[in-house]
């Protein structure tokens, strides 16, 4: 478990963390969100011991980094992928890495296997793809078969396979009880990856939610209805003064009407009182983008699934540490949905 009270970090007039509180929790898999700068880089390095805070402290099952006995033991990490010797093989890395900690020389060829890599044990590290480099830290992080494990934007750069593979990792990771902390500016990857979300912003805390429950806080509570009879379908739905609009056929299917602020449950049975047939009725979920815009005050921008730069990544003033409900009414889902629906995340 991992622990932060009022964590703060300032470089100069920068204050990169800002009072910033939280817990990462065993057994799940907890996405570390904010736009690029927003200070996830600046906490981990606290979490690790490599920055002192500038007020506020940071604890791994109830202790300051520093005061870690066998600090490999209990907490591994991957902050960055390219740091071995390219001259050096996997195993020979790896059991150097294992001998200044004194962990034994088996437990080597024990994580070369866990991530993969046993075939390609003797081969150069500088050969090595950031695919494979990844994999390389991951068993570095994994020597000391540490309890609490913190990833740094593991899949930055990766092909889609090399990040499915991250993905599954970490859920098996979580699987075996560890505590598993990601890090990443990718709202889409994390809605898939990540169970539980602490979403920052400019060094705050915005929300620290499930992933689901965040994703729910950009429902609209809209419905989405479609008949053979869609004129009479929509004037039954308005005459009851729903808000209705129309959604031409196109990508997302047939033609079908939105109906705002209404449930499955009342849009089907005022359709059933007045006798329609319905071949769709549905309720529309929002997407984390969405969930994300609305507790930033949309002042974060965003493109594709990644956020934007560290000019416009602030929290408005009073953002909820919270989940919230949202204001107003959002835009449609976009296709970037479909890939941040499950908010179950395997
Ligand atoms: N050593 C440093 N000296 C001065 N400023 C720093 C230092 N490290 C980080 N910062 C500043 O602190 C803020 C947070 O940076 P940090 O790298 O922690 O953010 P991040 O969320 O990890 O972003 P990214 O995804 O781009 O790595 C930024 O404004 C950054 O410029």
């Amino acid at each position: 478990m991992i622990e932060a009270q009022g964590l703060t970090k300032r470089y100069g007039r920068t204050v990169a963390v800002n009072d910033l509180s939280f817990s990462v929790q065993p057994g799940k898999v907890t996405g570390f969100l904010g736009p690029n700068g927003a200070g996830k880089s600046t906490t981990m390095r606290m979490i690790l011991g490599l920055d002192n805070p500038s007020a506020g402290t940071v604890r791994i099952d109830g202790r300051r980094y520093s005061e870690l006995k066998q600090p490999l033991r209990q907490v591994g990490a991957l902050l960055e992928a390219k740091w071995v010797h390219p001259n050096r093989s996997a195993r020979s890395h790896l059991r150097w890495m294992a001998a200044s900690n004194r962990i034994p020389a088996k437990r080597v060829d024990e994580v070369l296997e866990i991530v993969g890599l046993t075939g390609v044990a003797g081969k150069r590290a500088g050969g090595f793809s950031l695919g494979m480099a990844q994999r390389l830290g991951i068993a570095t992080a994994l020597l000391g078969d540490p309890g609490v494990l913190l990833f740094d934007e593991p899949v930055n750069g990766l092909d889609p396979e090399g990040i499915l593979w991250i993905r599954r990792f970490m859920h098996r990771l979580a699987d075996e009880g560890r505590t598993v902390f990601v890090s990443s500016h990718l709202l889409s990857e994390m809605a898939l990856t990540a169970q539980e979300l602490i979403v920052i912003g400019r060094g705050r805390l915005i929300a620290q939610t499930s992933t689901r429950a965040f994703i729910d806080m950009a429902s609209e509570s809209t419905v989405r209805v479609r008949g053979p009879e869609m004129e009479r379908l929509h004037g039954e739905l308005t005459g009851q003064g729903l808000a209705v609009r129309d959604v031409p056929a196109g990508d997302d299917g047939p033609a079908a009407l939105l109906v705002s602020n209404s449930s499955t449950e009342q849009v089907g049975e005022l359709v059933g009182r007045v006798g329609l047939v319905l071949h769709e009725l549905a309720a529309q979920r929002g997407s984390l983008e969405q969930a994300f815009i609305q507790l930033t005050g949309g002042d974060v921008e965003y493109h594709a699934g990644a956020l934007g730069g560290p000019a416009n990544g602030s929290p408005p003033a009073g953002a909820p540490a919270a989940p919230a409900q949202p204001a107003g009414p959002l835009p449609r889902e976009n296709e970037a949905v479909d890939a941040t629906r499950g908010g179950d995340a395997r």
